[in-house]
């Protein structure tokens, strides 16, 4: 393995030269525990890393941290020495989610992904508004949008075509083939993006076939779980915790749990803005608190009695608070179980790092310091 198959440029070496001359040697960050990181060199060996100082201090908010995906400077330590992440190289993409409202609020889910295959199909889940979403955050990141729309062999080709027609009005730019994910054959057309050192990541809707498009390119080596494992806090790729990874064929796969919040995050505003003129509607009600059923002056009623309004959307706003609920008690469940990973992780990690530092460490505090004295 070189640093070209886990997407080294010549961006990236120019950005570097400072760091050579340190010592220091070119690292892509496969995994973040937070306190520790998992660094991939050129060889292919992972060390586990930390941050020094300066790159915590220097980053003014949370986004400049380091993230999965990120290239940095790594100080290799010799023997029993840590290893340190020094710089940070800038980033080519970011594909981050934004908090509503707050601009300044960044969540970086990965750093230098090329390229965003968004997974749909002509059917269920086929949905123009959520997919004008994904769209958005994948052109602020600066990576390629690819769109599979899946399931093909479920629905009739004219409506395949007409699904894949209308998303490539949504977008030009984006890529849009229409696919099998269960027979193989079919998603060779996602070879090309999956070239050498180019970095890819999955997104779409559940049971769209994101996993079954992994598992095909994985081939036998690895096999997606896609559910963490409640007992040994592994989830994913069950033979290792990483989240970025090289293809048995070329191309490196980022896939976290992060990418599983902008899921959710992307259906709860789209849920929302599906209702954005009934809302506006709302504002009209006599009452701040109108339930928009029985109550006196109630502007959505007015409509629905107009005629102006559709009596199943209405049904549908009156349920959206529900639905957004049930939403965000999955995304809860999803993030208490990531986080309880997350802690025991950290847990491990930082006792073996006190261990490292400092191998009296199993005696009792008080103990030591009696002895010392
Ligand atoms: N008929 C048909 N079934 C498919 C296709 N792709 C996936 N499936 C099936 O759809 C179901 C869901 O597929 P998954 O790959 O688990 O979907 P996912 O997007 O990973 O779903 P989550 O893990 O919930 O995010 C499985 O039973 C697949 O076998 C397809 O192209 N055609
Ligand atoms: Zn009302």
């Amino acid at each position: 393995m070189t640093l070209l198959d886990i997407g080294w440029n010549a961006a990236f070496e120019e950005a570097f030269a400072p760091y050579y001359k340190e010592g220091w040697v070119p690292a892509r960050l496969t995994r973040d525990n937070k306190i520790t990181y998992g660094a991939l060199v050129g060889d292919g060996d992972e060390y586990e890393a930390i941050m020094c100082g300066k790159v915590y201090h220097d980053a003014e908010t949370d986004a400049d941290l380091p993230a999965v995906g990120d290239w940095v400077a790594l100080e290799v330590g010799q023997e029993d020495q840590e290893h340190v992440i020094r710089a940070r190289l800038p980033r080519q993409t970011c594909f981050s989610r934004k908090m509503a409202g707050k601009s300044t609020e960044e969540q970086v889910i990965a750093a230098n992904v090329d390229v965003v295959v968004v997974v749909t199909d002509a059917g269920t889940d086929f949905s123009l508004r959520r997919m004008e979403r994904y769209f958005t955050i994948i052109t602020r990141s600066g990576a390629k949008a690819v769109v599979l729309v899946n399931k093909s062999d479920l629905y009739e080709k004219a409506d395949n075509e007409e699904a894949a027609e209308q998303i490539r009005a949504l977008n030009p730019e984006a890529d849009v083939h229409i696919t099998c994910a269960t027979k193989k054959r079919s998603l060779s057309v996602l070879r090309q993006y999956l070239k050498k050192g180019q970095t890819v990541t999955l997104i779409g809707s559940s049971g769209v076939g994101k996993s079954s498009v992994l598992n095909q390119l994985l081939g036998d080596e690895y096999q997606w779980t896609d559910d963490v494992n409640e007992l040994t806090g592994k989830g994913r790729h069950t033979t290792t915790a990483r989240e970025l990874i090289i293809l048995p064929k070329g191309g490196i796969l980022i896939d976290n749990p992060g990418i599983k919040e902008v899921q959710m995050w992307t259906n709860e505003i789209t849920l929302r803005e599906g209702f954005a003129d009934i809302e506006q509607l709302a504002l009209q009600c006599k009452f701040g608190d109108c339930k928009h059923g029985k109550d006196a002056g109630c502007a959505i009623r007015a409509a629905l009695e107009a005629g102006k309004l559709d009596a199943g959307r209405y049904e549908g706003f009156l349920k959206l608070d529900d639905e957004i609920e049930k939403l965000r008690r999955s995304r809860k469940k999803r993030q208490m179980t990531v986080e309880r990973r997350s802690k025991r992780e950290l847990r491990a990690q930082v006792r073996q790092y006190e261990k490292r530092r400092d191998p009296e460490h199993e005696l009792e505090p008080r103990e030591r310091r009696q002895g010392g004295k």
